[in-house]
């Protein structure tokens, strides 16, 4: 139903957004995932219409909305990362304000206004001043403003950065709602893996403006079906060590962790034993060993090099 094709942006010489085909079906949730400086915001505004893409071209029902984004403007609903909304106003007032801007019919907008702060559970705080409100509650109301139009479809980036546990759980139960009780289609951003698993149906991946996997959480994880995760603890740690491992042919990752070190090896029956014998011969002794079974976060680390939140 919304696609991009060949999508790119570059900004003087910086490519930030690299010929990405997405697409989303009606009713989907989609997760878009990426570390910082991925190209994600970059791919929304382009999909919104906020910003021109230098090439390529983003589809709705087959139809381009790079001239006229007419179209996409009514059927979309987009949360920026940004907080836009007036201080001094009241949540009614501001959405009120908001509801103006959409052009929501005068007879419905009353009624909107009330579901939709139903939705983000601020239906009884609706008179105080945003001011006054903490960062979740401000980015749930910016959630009901991008809501007030019936959106077919919504964005949302990161939209739970920095914002109190209780705001979050409202935001991630009113983004499910919204997907599985009214069919909105859903766009979701983050640098949260286990938000992305809960609430999509398929995942993206994005580094350097390029998708670098997408599919299921299922089709992600086979990614890593030739490859194990090896968590370590040791007696005292050695740099010596910590080479030697690397130096391991099927090692293909050594990090440090707060109680060890992490090893992505491809699968191999003998590298138990070279471990023991690498860590005899510094005198190290292995306390603990643990293969651990493959999360979303270990494909991510395994495509970019990086772990989400760095
Ligand atoms: N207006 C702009 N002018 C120049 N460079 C830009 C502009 N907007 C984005 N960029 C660059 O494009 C790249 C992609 O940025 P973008 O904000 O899309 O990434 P992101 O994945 O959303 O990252 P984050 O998670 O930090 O928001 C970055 O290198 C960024 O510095």
């Amino acid at each position: 139903m919304l696609e991009t094709i060949n999508l790119s942006k570059t900004f003087k010489e910086k490519k930030a957004v690299d010929e990405i085909d997405i697409y989303l079906d009606d009713g989907e949730s989609v997760g878009l995932l990426g570390p910082n400086g991925a190209g994600k915001s970059t791919t929304i505004s382009m999909i919104s219409s906020l910003l021109k893409p230098t090439s390529g071209d983003v589809k709705l029902n087959g139809k381009s909305t790079i001239k006229d984004p007419s179209e996409i403007r009514k059927v979309l609903g987009v949360v920026p990362q940004e907080i836009a909304l007036y201080e001094e106003l009241s949540a009614y007032e501001n959405l009120h304000f908001f509801g103006k801007i959409y052009k929501v019919k005068k007879g419905f907008l009353e009624n909107r206004i009330q579901e939709v702060l139903d939705m983000v559970g601020l239906k009884d705080r609706q008179n105080e001043l945003v001011k006054t409100f903490s960062g979740g509650m401000k980015r749930r109301v910016n959630i009901a403003a991008a809501l007030l139009h019936h959106p077919k479809v919504l964005i949302l980036d990161e939209p739970t950065v920095g914002i109190d546990p209780q705001s979050r759980n409202h935001i991630l139960e009113t983004v499910r709602k919204l997907n599985e009780d009214h069919g909105t289609t859903i766009l979701y951003t983050s640098h949260y893996m286990e938000e992305v698993e809960q609430l999509c149906d398929r995942v993206y991946i994005m580094d350097h403006g390029k998708v670098v996997a997408s599919g299921s959480k299922d089709e992600l994880l086979s990614i890593l079906s030739s490859e194990d995760t090896i968590q370590v603890q040791l007696s005292k740690s050695s740099d010596n060590l910590l080479e030697a491992i690397k130096a391991m042919k099927p090692v293909r990752r050594v990090d440090e962790t707060s109680d060890g070190i992490r090893i992505i090896s491809k699968k191999d029956s003998s590298i138990l034993n070279n471990l023991v014998h690498a860590a005899e011969k510094e005198g190290i002794q292995i306390t603990h060993f643990q293969l651990e079974v493959p999360s979303l976060e270990d494909v991510f680390l395994h495509l970019t090099g990086k772990s989400l939140r760095d």
